[in-house]
């Protein structure tokens, strides 16, 4: 290897940190500048070049910058300002730079392309972008249903790289054993096919048989390649998701962020609510708004909590109710998901069924106690609709959970003002503190992130075979008890600057569940151990 070699692999480079002896010993003697730097100087001067730049996507190409030189310093700083770097390195300015991928394009950050016209390159694409790295972990998406912003082709190839990047800064799971890919199988979006910059295939997305012949085949080669391999799906078109994630659970460890890891953050909010107002989860009223990948993931996960807590099939089942497109879901419509099909309602049971395609007109029939929004449809959680949720419940839960910003269903400043400080609100993307008649409420952030990396960790530690509901039960119980729920305005959810120790306590809750069932592999028996030795840690 000659000096530039090191220089350009940001798993080994450490540029002016790189001391005399190793200058010497590796070749590098005269290409670097005569200074040695610590990893704390190269932090804090990397972190003031950062504060000047001026809005959040500069803030996004300086950071990757680093991280395309140098993982361990950009590693460093992401732990060190994890809070503040998690809306600039992830979700909302990911969501640019998913937009402007192709014009923006300057590196692939050992991405992976997987092209759905030439499956006979499934095993050479994964096995160029793994090198001689030992994968554990991929983050796959095939960008149909990018958070809420919609199809976006190989630019997705971002939310596969800023998932990871939040695995690593707030679980510590070794960067050299992650890859980001992305499944291009097409867009059907018109401004990308006619963008002369854009850097996918051009033709309209693949469906049926070929489409899940790829799946299939990229499933089994991945897993003969990497034997001790979790998969982690992200963003699929709700066509696909639920489909992929019902094939492969229970065979291979595998997880899909808006079903599941939604689900757990969503349900864990749900129990903080429940906590400060001592209410019980089994009398809650439950209303989905958007009944996609997410909302129906969130749904089920709070139902078969119900389920556990005493309630029977049919009783939980009664409260729920769930609104997509067409309004409030009826059994007699033909165009339900199959995860939609089981919350839909008898239109005969509602005298004013005709009605039912407005939310206000459903909350004032159905009475909810709990609202969360995954619909993509911004403002639809409107004063009318807050008010009615105050008549149904003394402290109603609101969660709008659509990201980006500009897609959220309410913003958490209004859901407070318009509750008057009753409503127990979490947002999908980070929200400032609300100042409200003297009290100041911390907003949880009810986003997957806060729970994938811990999760994630424990099965790596655990290496369990699967990834059942009971570990997912566990996991959401494990976000309780970090933040003082007693405090006037308290958060639903630790926030995210708490996200290294909740990450510790989800990994190990998961951990030992997988024990419990007899499905962890690991060879270390003690699980907390087994979780704080995989740790990796930014330093050189
Ligand atoms: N906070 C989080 O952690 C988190 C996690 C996953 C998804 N999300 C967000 O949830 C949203 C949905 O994501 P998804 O993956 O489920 O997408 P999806 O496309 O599967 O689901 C969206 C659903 O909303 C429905 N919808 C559309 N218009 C509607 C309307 N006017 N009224 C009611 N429903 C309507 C759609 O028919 C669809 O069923 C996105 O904005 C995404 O960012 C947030
Ligand atoms: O990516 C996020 O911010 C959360 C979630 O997975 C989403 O799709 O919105
Ligand atoms: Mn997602």
């Amino acid at each position: 290897m000659n000096a530039h070699d090191i220089l350009n692999n940001p798993f080994l480079n450490k540029g002016t940190a790189f001391t005399l002896e190793e200058r010497k010993e590796l070749g590098l003697v005269g290409v670097l500048p005569p200074y040695v730097q610590t990893l704390e100087e190269q932090a804090a001067q990397t972190y003031a070049h950062f504060s000047k730049k001026a809005t959040n996507l500069e803030k996004r190409l300086f950071l990757m910058e680093i991280f395309n030189t140098n993982r361990t310093l950009f590693y460093y700083l992401f732990s060190q300002h994890i809070a503040e770097f998690n809306p600039i390195v992830y979700d909302p300015t990911v969501a640019t730079t998913i937009e402007n991928y192709s014009d923006l394009f300057v590196d692939t950050q050992y991405a992976g392309y997987l092209d759905i016209n030439n499956p006979e390159n499934i095993e050479a694409t994964l096995k160029n972008a793994a090198g001689d790295r030992n994968i554990r972990l991929i983050v796959v998406t095939d960008a149909e249903a990018i958070l809420g912003i919609g199809d976006w082709g190989t630019n997705g190839v971002d939310i596969s790289v800023g998932k990871l990047m939040v695995y690593t800064g707030a679980a510590g799971i070794d960067p050299a054993t992650v890859l980001p890919l992305v499944i291009d199988a097409g867009t059907n979006r018109k401004e990308l096919l006619e963008n002369p910059n854009y850097l996918g295939n051009r033709h309209e997305r693949v469906r049926g048989d070929r489409y899940y012949d790829f799946i299939d085949q990229f499933v089994q080669t991945a897993e003969r390649l990497f034997p001790k391999l979790y998969l982690h799906w992200e963003d699929f078109g709700r066509l696909n998701a639920a489909n992929i994630l019902n094939k492969y659970k229970d065979k291979i460890p595998t997880f899909n962020d808006d079903i599941q890891g939604t689900g757990i953050v969503t349900l864990g909010g749900i129990y903080g609510s429940l906590d400060i107002s001592g209410e019980k989860l089994t009398d809650q009223i439950y209303l989905c708004f958007g009944g996609g990948t997410a909302g129906a993931g969130i749904a089920s996960r709070v139902l078969s909590e119900m389920i556990t807590e005493g309630l029977s099939e049919e009783e939980a089942y009664k409260r729920f109710f769930m609104v997509d497109k067409q309004g409030l879901l009826f059994d007699d419509m033909d165009d339900l998901t199959p995860e939609q099909r089981p919350f839909a309602k008898k239109r005969s049971d509602f005298a004013n069924a005709d009605k039912l395609t407005d939310l206000l007109e459903v909350v004032k029939t159905v009475k909810p106690t709990i609202l969360v929004g995954t619909s993509t449809k911004p403002n639809t959680f409107t004063k009318e609709v807050v008010e009615a949720m105050c008549q149904n419940t003394e402290r109603p839960i609101i969660f709008p959970l659509s990201n980006p910003t500009e897609l959220a269903e309410a913003s958490a400043k209004d859901l407070i003002e318009w509750s008057d400080g009753k409503a127990f609100v979490a947002t999908g993307i980070p929200s400032d503190n609300v100042d409200y008649k003297g009290v100041s409420y911390q907003i949880g952030q009810a986003n997957n992130a806060l729970i994938y990396p811990g999760l994630g960790l424990g099965m790596l530690a655990s290496e369990a075979k699967l990834l059942t509901d009971e570990m997912i039960g566990a996991a959401a119980h494990s976000l309780s008890g970090i933040v003082d729920s007693g405090k006037p305005g308290a958060p639903v959810l630790p926030p995210f600057a708490y996200v290294a120790e909740v990450s510790s306590k989800v990994a190990e809750a998961v951990a030992k569940k997988a024990q419990e069932q007899g499905l962890a592999q690991s060879q270390e028996t003690d699980m907390k151990k087994a979780v704080s030795e995989l740790k990796w840690y930014p330093k050189y």
